[in-house]
């Protein structure tokens, strides 16, 4: 098997999908020193509908399909997501060559006047745009009024600044990697806003017939956020996980075992259901439709159908 001299990245271009390229570039020129590694950024559909809120115009594939096509047509060899941002189930012929170490997976709280999030009083207006983070609050804290907020990193903190809200829940992981982590007031805990699947973890994607990637690639795997990713994914894939589900699933790592919470919710927050397994590393996946099983048991079923007819309407 040859081994490519020069590789494209394909990339969005927001700041933070081009600090995520980056980082990967320079990771893969560390690794092989005769490698030459280029950016293809690109304009997703995701990034040009900004006064929609996501999960009505279809959800995560908006953000990675232009990428998919690029590499498809030979314009680019490989494409760095946030796995929070890819769809549970690939396009036929493509795989996710690695799993990169995962940053901080928690959701920030970013205020200009409070700590955190049980300092905020009645009537605080939030900002979120995310099914997940909006029915966790309205559980956890129904004396908040929830407001969209959507668009980049950077246009979210400006809406802040600019006295929309009192207070935005972002990823930590975006903030730190864009070296904003000074606007993390409090990570808030996953007990009480469990992260989405994938949160904080980088993931590359290639077509599955270029072994000579998945190879050249494998050492930016990391094992257990893989391991971890890869239990989130497939509970999430189960349930039919989209942007239209208010749904979180968090995996941790210890001493070779996996550790899965996972929750999902009516939008209003009226009714949520949170459910959790162990199990080895080896076996992720099959936990993961295992914590699924439980929550379709503990009454899942019932919000997927009230969902769907609701979409239907
Ligand atoms: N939905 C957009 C998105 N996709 C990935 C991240 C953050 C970085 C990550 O989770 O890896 C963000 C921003 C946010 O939710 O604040």
């Amino acid at each position: 098997m040859t081994q490519p001299n020069r590789l494209v990245i394909a990339t969005r271009e927001s700041p933070l999908a081009l600090w995520q390229a980056n980082h990967v570039k320079a990771r893969l020129e560390a690794l092989y020193p005769e490698l030459q590694v280029e950016l293809l950024g690109m304009t997703t559909q995701g990034d040009r509908i900004l006064d929609v809120t996501l999960n009505k115009i279809g959800g995560k594939g908006l953000f990675v399909k232009e990428l998919e096509t690029a590499i498809t047509e030979g314009r680019a060899d490989l494409a760095v997501h946030s796995m929070k941002d890819v769809p549970m189930v690939l396009p036929e012929g493509f795989t996710l060559a690695a799993i990169g170490e995962r940053e901080d997976p928690r959701d920030a709280f970013v205020s200009n006047k409070y700590d955190s999030l049980d300092q905020l009083t009645p009537g605080c207006v939030v900002g979120t745009s995310s099914l997940r983070r909006e029915s966790q609050l309205r559980a956890r804290f129904p004396h908040l009024l929830i407001k969209p907020l959507r668009g980049n990193v950077g246009t979210r903190l400006g809406k802040l600044d600019a006295g929309e809200y009192d207070a935005i829940i972002l990823a930590s992981a975006g903030l730190i990697r864009l070296g904003l982590a000074s606007r993390i007031k409090s990570a808030i805990s996953p007990g009480d806003s469990l992260p989405s699947p994938g949160q904080g973890a980088l993931g590359i994607e290639v077509r599955s017939d270029r072994a000579d990637l998945i190879s050249l690639l494998a050492p930016f795997n990391h094992a257990a956020t893989a391991a971890c990713v890869t239990a989130e994914r497939s509970l999430s894939r189960r349930l039919g996980g989209s942007c239209q589900i208010p749904l979180g699933a968090f995996a941790e790592e210890d001493d070779g075992f996996l550790r899965l919470r996972a929750f999902i919710a009516n939008p209003d927050g009226s009714d949520i259901i949170y459910a959790e397994g162990n199990g080895s590393l080896a076996a992720a996946n099959g936990l993961g439709l295992q914590v699924a099983e439980l929550l379709c048991t503990e009454g899942a079923t019932e919000i997927l159908k009230s969902l769907a007819a609701a979409a239907a309407e």
